[in-house]
């Protein structure tokens, strides 16, 4: 084998041509995941961001320089996280944190991870400031959430306008991303959905079952279609949105009711004769696997399902439906009588245009692990028990 002369022109691999916004974010959220910095670029404002999830001090100090400033990185958060800090009014959006002295590894820990054990300083003299929802430093707050991380990031801004951030991010080998892009990302992949394999799958107590995966173009998870019997598009078919449960699901956690709403589902369609269940990739209410964990650790100290949320700065609940209705349109199916007890559901769907003509309660008798969980959704989230 020869080897090519190293003085030979190399094709330039960091610059592919046209790629879509969804590769874009499906980089950037790779990127941050991996403690990477990526460059997020709005209208007015581009800014260098990683996560707070596991950010060091050398990252800090790092993220400082690239940034060519003397200034430590400031630290952006939700609202809600916000809110709980005592450091304005909760609500939609994010707030960028400025601390009197910089931000040390210590100090972003405390402030981003409500698990840490010590309490929460914040020093007087900090300044808190709303940043818009399509800027740079908004959008970056989205993508950490996009990648199930804690929702905080630490960034500087770029040492060049918004209209020269992407070459600079380039010229570094920064992924770079424009807020747009990661704002209408939840959507976008929705609509990117495609079905991708499909399968005979034989279920206790429902044989005649079909499993289809679509998967979204980001190369994100895919939602799963489980189709029991031959649902007749013609009327309304039944049908169950679960959103995945790893510990209730698969391990049989007493904690939530989702094992049995999940086997609970399969047996009441199987019985009817026909109908489908969605089993959607939208682990704790959106906010991913770790972060329920975290989430499980809250409750134990005595917060309810919701406040535990709000306290790791997310919303009490973070799913859309909109790969929902995309998946079942894509069955062919666009009126559903809905097996649920949450009526966020109901009208999630009709917004999607599906047509929900009946809610069917999908409730069990409560154990005493989860009677409290029980009583938070009924009290605090509307579900109809
Ligand atoms: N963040 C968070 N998620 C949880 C908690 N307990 C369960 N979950 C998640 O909540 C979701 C429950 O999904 P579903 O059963 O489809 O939805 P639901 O809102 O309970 O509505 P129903 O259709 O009435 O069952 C799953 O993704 C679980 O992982 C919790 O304490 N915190
Ligand atoms: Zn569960």
């Amino acid at each position: 084998m020869t080897l090519a002369p190293l003085s030979q022109p190399r094709p330039d691999i960091s610059s592919p041509p046209a790629l879509s916004p969804l590769d874009r974010v499906g980089r950037a959220l790779a990127e941050l995941r991996r403690g990477a910095a990526v460059v997020v670029v709005g209208p007015g404002d581009a800014v260098l961001a990683a996560t707070a999830e596991g950010a060091d001090g050398d990252l800090l100090a790092n993220l400082s320089a690239l940034g060519e400033t003397e200034a430590a990185p400031d630290l952006l958060m939700t609202t809600r996280r916000a809110a709980v800090l005592n450091l304005g009014a909760p609500g939609p959006g994010a707030v960028r944190l400025g601390l009197p002295g910089g931000l040390t590894e210590d100090r972003l820990r405390r402030l981003a991870d409500p698990t840490e054990a010590d309490p929460v300083p914040v020093p007087a003299g900090s300044t808190v400031e709303p940043v818009a929802a399509d800027s740079g430093a908004g959008a970056a707050v989205v993508l950490a959430k996009l990648a199930r991380l804690l929702p905080a990031v630490v960034a500087v801004p770029c040492p060049v306008s918004a209209l020269e951030a992407l070459a600079w991010a380039r010229a570094r080998d920064i992924v770079a991303v424009a807020a747009e892009d990661v704002v209408a990302h939840h959507e976008t992949a929705a609509r990117a959905l495609r079905p991708v394999s499909e399968a005979r799958v034989p279920l206790m107590g429902a044989e005649e079952t079909r499993v289809i995966a679509f998967r979204p173009d980001d190369g994100g998870i895919e939602h799963l279609a489980i189709v029991i019997g031959r649902p007749d598009p013609e009327s309304a078919v039944l049908t169950r949105l679960h959103s995945e449960c790893f510990t209730g699901d698969i391990l049989g956690s007493l904690r939530c009711d989702c094992g049995e709403q999940l086997r609970g589902a399969i047996d009441v369609i199987s019985r009817a004769g026909a109908g489908v269940l969605l089993y959607l990739a939208q682990e704790g209410r959106g906010i991913g696997l770790v972060n329920k964990l975290r989430a499980y650790t809250l409750q134990d100290g005595g917060l309810d399902t919701v406040d535990a949320n709000e306290q790791l700065g997310f919303d009490d609940d973070e799913r859309l439906y909109s790969p929902a209705a995309e998946m079942l349109r894509h069955l062919g199916f666009t009126r559903v009588r809905l097996l649920t007890n949450n009526p966020r559901k109901v009208s999630a769907l009709a917004r999607h245009r599906i047509q929900v003509v009946e809610r069917v309660p999908h409730a069990f008798p409560a154990n005493a692990h989860n009677v409290g969980y029980l009583r938070a959704k009924a009290r605090r989230s509307g579900h109809l028990f």
